[in-house]
């Protein structure tokens, strides 16, 4: 069981790149190993992956650095014997050696702890069974199953026999998605993919339930659906302005009083609309921004498009921003030459008590030096990094293996996927240290480097397979607490 004491008051994120000190993650579980080809695009991966390599040689460098960095003495020392271990026990929640931190928290660990009370137990076996169609027996068997197993089954789908009672999360290692902390406050995600609706239940039953955020249940947002929606034709239903859906992905805390919503294939604008209202009437923000992308595959987010590096610096995609494109700029006329899709992306700024009068902001470059320079009062030149370093046709190809997906540990300090050469150059001309995850992992056990006193690196995780689920670092990070910048 993790430690819960002094959990509370352990809730507040105001902004991308103040230190990281707790978040909620998701470990790769088996059910990512059970997607099969027919499957992988309605399970909104690109392609099967290989689980082990995604495991071993990917992911469990991403948790070795977030412990170094938010929970240090669960690794320090530590880093051989763990590596040496054939059975990686470390990593497995539940098990004897499980790292069990309160800092870096795997969402299964939370589901078995709520999953120890009988009531909770009953609630959720009746809803995961509602909505996957289970059999009653199928239900009253569900309930003799001891807690941590039981977790297991509604992440993975299977049972320990290995047959599968219903379809595997395989998106839930993309945690960002199913909530979003907002200063004090809970917004919970109401999925637009069928893949991804059992997660959001899952979530409900731990941010409801679990000790961590018990002092937070009157925080918790949920986003209502339109009435109108239940009375309309099918083909009505799915109208941007008749559909409430929200992810994670497209909710981004820039600042103490400014939230930036995206309008995307996932994110519709009634939803931004419904919690706009919410949060301005709980007084929560200030300012929200509402960031209308194109809906495709390519953009599903903004965290997709954009995130931030640090205070004075911000990583996106060129196609999207003021600069364009080059092959544009040089007029390139060529069959692989991207059309204008700038004009897709539109703005608007609403301010708290004047909402009727939005602010139109021209492009996204103009509103990201607007947050550097007036929301967090950074006095230096505000940067930009391009996805591809700028160059055609790497912007477009960096950008889907997200290279404008990163999270940052700390001002300065960002993980990213290794596999994007050209925006790493871009990195290295800013100045940056890029460094490969098992390198900064070694330099820290010698007590050369230091998570405390880093600046300006962008660590390289190793992605071959972890991008085959489209998804970079900053998806796979929900942070619950960074200190304020
Ligand atoms: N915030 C994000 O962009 N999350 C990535 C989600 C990837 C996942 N395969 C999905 O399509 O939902």
């Amino acid at each position: 069981m993790i430690n819960l004491d002094n959990t509370s008051e352990k809730i507040n994120v105001s902004s991308e790149v103040g230190r990281l000190r707790r978040l909620l993650i998701h470990s790769p579980d088996g059910g990512l190993g059970k997607v099969v080809p027919s499957k992988a695009q309605d399970w909104l991966f690109e392609d099967i992956v290989h689980l082990d390599t995604m495991r071993r040689d990917e992911y469990d460098y991403y948790v070795k650095l977030l412990l170094y960095f938010l929970d240090p003495d669960k690794v320090r020392g530590k880093i051989a014997s763990i590596d040496a271990d054939p059975t990686r026990a470390f990593y497995k929640p539940g098990g004897e050696g499980y790292f069990n931190s309160d800092k870096v928290m795997d969402l299964q660990s939370m589901l078995t702890y709520i999953l120890e009370d009988e009531g909770i137990r009953t609630q959720l076996i009746a809803a995961i069974c509602g909505i996957e169609r289970c059999s009653f027996r199928t239900q009253q068997e569900l309930k003799s199953v001891e807690p941590a197993t039981l977790s297991m089954i509604f992440i993975s789908g299977s049972l320990p026999n290995k047959q599968m009672l219903f379809a595997p999360l395989p998106n839930l290692i993309f945690t960002r998605d199913i909530g979003i902390i907002i200063n004090d406050h809970i917004l919970l995600n109401k999925p637009a993919k069928t893949a991804r609706t059992r997660e959001s239940l899952l979530a409900q039953y731990i941010f409801f339930y679990h000790p961590v955020f018990e002092s937070y249940r009157d925080k918790i947002i949920e986003i209502p659906d339109n009435e109108k929606h239940f009375l309309l034709p099918e083909d009505e239903k799915h109208s941007d302005y008749n559909r409430s859906t929200l992810e994670g992905g497209d909710v981004m805390m820039v600042a103490p009083r400014h939230l930036l919503i995206g309008c995307s294939e996932r994110t519709t604008l009634y939803a931004a609309q419904q919690t706009m209202k919410i949060l301005f009437e709980k007084n929560v923000v200030d300012t929200i921004t509402i960031v209308k992308i194109p809906k495709k595959r390519d953009y599903m987010h903004i965290d997709t498009i954009f995130t931030q590096v640090k205070k004075n610096m911000w990583v996106l995609l060129s196609t999207l921003g003021r600069v364009g494109d080059d092959s544009r700029k040089k007029d390139v006329l060529h069959f692989f030459a991207p059309k204008a899709i700038d004009q897709d992306l539109k703005i608007l700024q609403f301010i708290k008590g004047l909402e009727h009068k939005p602010i139109e902001i021209e492009n996204l470059e103009d509103l990201l030096a607007d947050i550097s320079r007036n929301d967090l009062e950074c006095r230096e030149e505000v940067k930009f990094i391009y996805s591809g370093n700028n160059e055609f046709p790497f912007g477009d190809r960096e950008q889907w293996t997200d290279s404008c997906n990163l999270l940052a540990l700390k001002d300065g300090v960002v993980i990213g996927y290794d596999r994007n050469d050209k925006t790493l150059d871009a990195f290295r001309e800013q100045g940056f240290r890029v460094i490969k995850a098992a390198d900064l992992l070694q330099k820290f056990e010698a007590d050369e480097l230091s998570p405390d006193t880093l600046t300006d690196t962008f660590i390289m995780l190793p992605s071959a397979e972890l991008s085959r689920a489209r998804g970079g670092s900053h998806c796979m990070s929900m942070p619950i607490f960074r200190e304020q910048l």
